[in-house]
């Protein structure tokens, strides 16, 4: 038996499309039992009664790739127990926390070790982007890059000062959704803008929280989904039009901003939004047997 706790997490950070990510302080726990046959699983709290509780549940998808990337027999039967806090579909991460999951448990149960670097490179090819997996695998903030063989990233910081605040709206909306809207190609002038603030991003999440505001300005995704999320645009341009570092939390609908100090919480009055102020997540997904 083991169990995965996995945080969920805000990735792009405005600027650092499908590369920046940051690891937050909410879990899922997900534990898994080796049975003689057959497959049960149960889910306690965020999706329990929308995500498939048979092979076509994402965490059981995810560690049947696993298996197979190790070559190691899928075992005859397995029992999962599922307690999920991260809101699904809200653009925190919660599909690269159950594939994170399912990669761990997998690699954990074959008897694997716990290599981060291998777990990318296998959550990287189910999900698709890595800005996500990496901090959720690392912790803290990510940086990651895809060369040929396989999804790569750091982790680094962030600054004590960096503080941040999600806001969660009921309206769900699904990642695949929102990147279909981004255009095949984008003006130059944008590419090289957003190139220089998420270079920018780097040095303010690690060493100069003050230029935040500058750092997380975006042209390369945001605008694209904002006729998908009006409530979303509406939020980051109303918080950023009183200075304070707002964008889309991953491809939204949640909105992630910066505060000075963990108990400022900015007034949102007229947003029909749920504030969560959350920790930064500094040791990524955690195993215990
Ligand atoms: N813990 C989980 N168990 C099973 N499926 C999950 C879990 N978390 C997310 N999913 C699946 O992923 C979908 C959301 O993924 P996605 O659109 O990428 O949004 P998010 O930003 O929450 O990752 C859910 O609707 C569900 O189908
Ligand atoms: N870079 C991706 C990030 C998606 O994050 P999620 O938490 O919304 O799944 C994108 O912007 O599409």
């Amino acid at each position: 038996m083991v169990t995965i706790s996995a945080p969920a997490t805000s990735a792009n950070l405005g600027p650092g499309f499908d590369a920046l990510g940051l690891a937050l302080d909410l879990c899922d726990d997900v534990t898994v039992a080796l049975r003689t046959d057959g497959l049960t699983v149960e889910v306690i709290g965020e999706g329990a009664d929308q995500v498939p509780t048979d092979e076509t549940h994402l965490i059981v998808r995810a560690m049947y790739a696993t298996f197979d990337d190790l070559g190691h027999p899928r075992p005859s039967g397995l029992a999962l127990t599922c307690v999920n806090r991260i809101p699904h579909a809200r653009g925190l991460g919660s599909s690269s926390a159950a594939i994170v999951a399912g990669v761990l448990a997998a690699r954990a149960l074959a008897g694997a070790p716990d290599d981060r670097a291998e777990a990318l490179r296998v959550a990287n090819d189910l999900e698709g982007h890595p800005d996500n997996v990496a901090p959720c695998l690392l912790g803290g903030f990510t940086i990651a890059w895809t060369p040929a063989g396989g999804a790569r990233a750091v982790t680094i910081g962030p600054h004590p000062a960096v503080h941040p605040m999600i806001f969660v709206p009921q309206d769900r909306g699904l990642t695949k959704e929102a990147r279909a809207a981004l255009p095949a190609s984008v003006p130059h002038g944008d590419a090289s803008f957003n190139a220089g603030r998420s270079a920018l991003l780097v040095h303010a999440l690690t060493s100069a929280p003050e230029l935040l505001f500058d750092a997380t300005e975006d042209r390369l995704h945001q605008g694209y989904r904002a006729a998908g999320a009006p409530a979303t645009a509406a939020l980051v341009a109303d918080l950023r039009s009183r200075g304070v570092p707002a964008v889309v939390s991953g491809a939204g609908p949640s909105v992630l901003a910066f505060v000075p100090d963990k108990d400022v919480i900015p007034d949102i009055t007229g947003h029909n939004f749920a504030s969560w102020p959350l920790r930064v997540d500094t040791t990524g997904a955690r195993i215990s047997h």
